[in-house]
């Protein structure tokens, strides 16, 4: 039987915590350079796509900006349009939010992207909520969270009508949107660009089975990730759908070195990057809810408790599901099993997702073994470094995926759905339609 083949995503580094866009070897995050360079070696390693992730607000920290955040992400659209000029297979994935945005406008850009590209277009659905970044639109947090994933079920439905209305009226009333007019555009190249959903919730693994072609997710492990497959597989049955028709896509990091010993010095070092002194105090308010500023980062953790009222230290994308004071709890249990560890050590720790380190023959046999044994069907790589961080993967783990029989070694076809394995949802435009 033939191996179950890897699909991978390459995220360009920026909106999040695991970018450093301070080290020497960083290059700019805004050149268009940049962006070139990091598609063509996606390109080169045969990926399916590469990944802008969307960070509408900059986010802030006690009122400055978060030490983490790259300042300087141009629109989403113009890159990907751009890096299609540049590149031949590879897929555009841009993340761009239901919540703020009009659906006949994404129909069209979307839409726009897949012609101009040839059928390489994808959209990652978020449903950004946070009253924070709505302030940029004028309207601060105008959606419950019910009502988000109401709102992006409409927006699909709607911008999936207009792709497919070939110049007839299109008619729309529902609880968000009337929508009345004729989409300029015929259908793109493949049928409907590529849907990605990022959401962990039950209601966002609910969407994501019912409408989207693959989920960008956090669950790095690899029983995390068998217990996350089975359950968003598990559901697409329930809206008349199959398991290849959903591909599941962890977001991981990984480390190389020429040993798994020298892979795993060069990650502490970047551990230590990524979690300055100040850094680690921040991570830590964004818990405690106070400031700590008075704390020294090689010390210990605070005596005093977390407070649960104060939710505005940081304003932006952050998500702290569980209880402050469990964490604060678990932080210290931590600290007192490790000997000691100072507020660093466990910020470090803690909020650490590094996930594969070692060799390039290391880290391609837990890849594949995640893939093979159903933890996911292939990754969204996270790397560290603009322009550069894809570089050695591409030459140097690649090579040992192809060895196993697990990763392809040419684009299977021209258009992104070709590359992922999913099927045109419509049938391509005979040649009077298209001319
Ligand atoms: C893996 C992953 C990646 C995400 N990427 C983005 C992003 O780039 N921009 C954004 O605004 N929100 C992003 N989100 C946030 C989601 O769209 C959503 O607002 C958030 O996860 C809350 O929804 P949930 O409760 O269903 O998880 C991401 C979420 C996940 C799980």
């Amino acid at each position: 039987m033939s191996r179950k083949q890897i699909h991978f995503g390459a995220h360009f580094p920026g909106v999040n915590n695991t970018t450093v866009w301070s080290d020497p070897q960083a290059g700019s995050q805004t050149d268009f350079a940049s962006f070139v360079h990091f598609a063509q070696n996606a390109e080169r390693g045969l990926m399916d796509f590469v990944f802008l992730a969307e960070g509408l607000r900059l986010r802030e920290h006690r009122g400055v900006i978060h030490d983490l955040d790259v300042v300087g992400r141009p629109d989403t659209f113009t890159v990907l349009n751009a890096i299609a000029a540049v590149t031949t297979h590879l897929g555009l994935a841009g993340t761009i939010n239901t919540t703020f945005n009009e659906p006949y406008e994404l129909a069209k850009q979307f839409a726009s992207l897949d012609h101009l590209s040839g059928g390489r277009a994808a959209w990652n659905m978020v449903t950004t909520s946070d009253a924070f970044t709505g302030e940029n639109f004028r309207r601060g947090g105008f959606l419950d969270r019910a009502h988000r994933y109401e709102r992006a079920a409409e927006v699909v439905a709607v911008t999936r009508s207009l792709w497919d209305s070939r110049g007839e009226p299109v008619e729309h009333h529902g609880r968000q949107f009337d929508v009345s007019g004729r989409f300029p555009l015929p259908p793109g190249p493949q049928g409907h660009p590529v849907l990605i959903q990022a959401g962990d919730s039950a209601e966002g693994r609910d969407f994501a089975a019912a409408t989207a072609d693959a989920i960008f997710t956090l669950h790095g492990t690899l029983e995390a990730g068998q217990a996350f497959y089975a359950d968003v597989k598990g559901r697409l049955p329930r809206h008349g759908r199959s398991e290849q028709d959903l591909k599941v896509l962890p977001g991981v990091t990984f480390v190389l070195g020429d040993t798994d010993a020298e892979a795993q010095d060069t990650a502490d070092h970047i551990r230590r990057q990524q979690v300055s002194p100040p850094t680690a105090i921040a991570f830590l308010e964004q818990i405690w809810g106070r400031d700590l500023s008075g704390y020294d980062p090689d010390g210990p953790l605070p005596d005093v408790e977390p407070d649960v009222d104060n939710v505005s230290i940081t304003l932006g994308r952050v998500r702290h599901a569980k209880d402050p004071r469990a964490v604060a709890q678990e932080w210290r249990d931590f600290a007192a099993a490790g000997g000691g560890l100072s507020i660093r050590q466990i910020v470090i720790e803690k909020t650490g997702r590094q996930s594969f380190i070692g060799s390039p023959k290391t880290v391609a046999d837990q890849m594949d073994l995640f893939v093979q044994s159903n933890a996911c069907d292939g990754f969204i790589l996270v790397p560290h470094l603009t322009p550069g961080g894809l570089d050695r993967f591409v030459t140097d783990v690649v090579p040992e995926l192809q060895d196993r029989g697990s990763y392809r070694t040419a684009y299977p076809g021209p258009t992104l759905r070709d590359h992922l394995g999913l099927r045109h949802p419509h049938a391509p435009l005979t040649a009077q339609e298209s001319a």
